[in-house]
């Protein structure tokens, strides 16, 4: 990978390479766009097959941060970081030195729990910084939040691409049965939808079955099976040539982050396949609301009404998408792009007006 060309390309303000000797420590902490306000992401703890498939995590997923708060009206930048380690490998000085890392960015990124850590982690993270969010779960955490946020996105699709308000009797695929997925079953369930899930810890599966009627399948399954949506609620990466080619649903919309394998290949060939695609970084905004709000001080009616727009934003990418004949994942970029570039404007005037 040529470094500058990418972040270039990408357009990253800042990029990051965080090294300690005593802890031994590897971190990437990416920096985006910080026109809308501080760079707010999560940060993931993972053993990288090697350094540049953690570079392109971390330069994706920040950029994804960007765009889901501009989509969200959220006035934040996107961030992200990965630690690069085995999470069997935790150990308390190791997140005390990665909050020191944080800490010194002085509130230009601000980071809180995501793949592999705990909130004991983050907790841990926080001792040595302020810049972290999550910690004291005021509201419960943002993993319902995010779940509700998904189903509202399925409800979006389901009225564009099928005409139906209802979900009743609508067959629905879920990969993942985690914090996100199992909530989006209950979501499901509770309104009609037929499930259909799969998870690597067959005891979730075991459980998801028991209390909401679920038919399991193996992991491998779920592409190929012969229902109305699927909501990939586990990896990224997920929507590729392979899996789309067996894909029957026709609607795509779940939480994980970064679910086009390669962006533009990818949702070409959703267009071409007639699959409406929501999304992941529209869909899944409901942890951003969430611990935003938490940060700005929780108002409950502000986070739902926030919550609520992903299904009129959502509504609003696909007939943008219908009309221009592009992807859904275009529409949303160049949603997200107008806003940042409304908010650099009034930002400039701004400037010129005090000056
Ligand atoms: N928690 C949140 O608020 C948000 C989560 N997301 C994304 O949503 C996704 C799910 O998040 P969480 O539920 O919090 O994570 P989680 O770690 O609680 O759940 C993920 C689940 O997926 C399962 N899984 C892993 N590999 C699998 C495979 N190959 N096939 C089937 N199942 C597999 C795991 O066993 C686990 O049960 C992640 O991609 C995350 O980045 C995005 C925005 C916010
Ligand atoms: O939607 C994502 O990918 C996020 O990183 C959202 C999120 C969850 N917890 C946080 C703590 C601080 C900043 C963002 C998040």
């Amino acid at each position: 990978m040529n470094l500058f060309d990418t972040v270039q390309e990408m357009g990253h303000e800042q990029v990051l390479f965080c090294h300690g000797k005593d802890p031994d420590i590897k971190a990437i902490i990416a920096i985006h766009d910080t026109s809308l306000g501080p760079a707010m992401g999560a940060t993931r703890m993972l053993p990288y097959l090697n350094e540049e498939a953690a570079l392109k995590d971390a330069l994706r997923l920040s950029r994804g941060m960007t765009y889901k708060a501009a989509c969200a009206n959220i006035p934040v930048g996107g961030g992200k970081a990965v630690i690069i380690a085995d999470p069997a490998h935790k150990t308390e000085d190791l997140f005390r030195a990665y909050g020191r890392f944080v800490d010194r960015l002085q509130g230009r990124f601000i980071t809180g729990q995501d793949v592999n850590l705990t909130p004991e982690n983050v907790r841990t993270i926080s001792k040595e910084t302020n810049y972290v969010v999550g910690v004291e779960e005021k509201s419960g955490g943002p993993a319902p939040i995010t779940a509700q946020g998904v189903f509202l996105g399925i409800k979006a699709a389901v009225k564009f691409r099928l005409q139906s308000e209802s979900l009743e009797g609508l067959k629905v695929a879920v990969q993942g049965l985690g914090n996100v997925g199992r909530n989006v079953c209950q979501l499901l369930h509770e309104n009609g939808a037929e499930l259909f899930v799969t998870d690597i810890s067959q005891e979730k599966a075991e459980e998801v079955k028991r209390t909401f009627g679920a038919t399991v399948v193996a992991p491998d399954e779920i592409y190929s099976l012969d229902v109305d949506i699927f909501s990939p609620c586990a990896l990224g990466g997920i929507l590729n040539s392979q899996t789309l080619h067996s894909m029957k649903a026709a609607i795509i919309a779940g939480a994980a982050n970064n679910q086009l394998a390669q962006e533009e290949i990818h949702s070409q060939m959703l267009v071409e396949k007639g699959i409406l695609y929501s999304p992941d970084y529209v869909i899944n905004a409901g942890g951003l609301i969430n611990v935003y709000n938490e940060m700005i001080g929780y108002n409950e009616e502000k986070a739902f009404k926030q919550l609520h727009n992903i299904y009129d934003t959502l509504l609003e990418i696909f007939a943008r998408a219908k009309q221009q004949e592009i992807s859904t994942n275009e529409a949303a970029k160049q949603l997200a792009e107008e806003r940042i570039m409304n908010a650099r404007k009034i930002k400039n005037k701004e400037m010129i007006v005090s000056c």
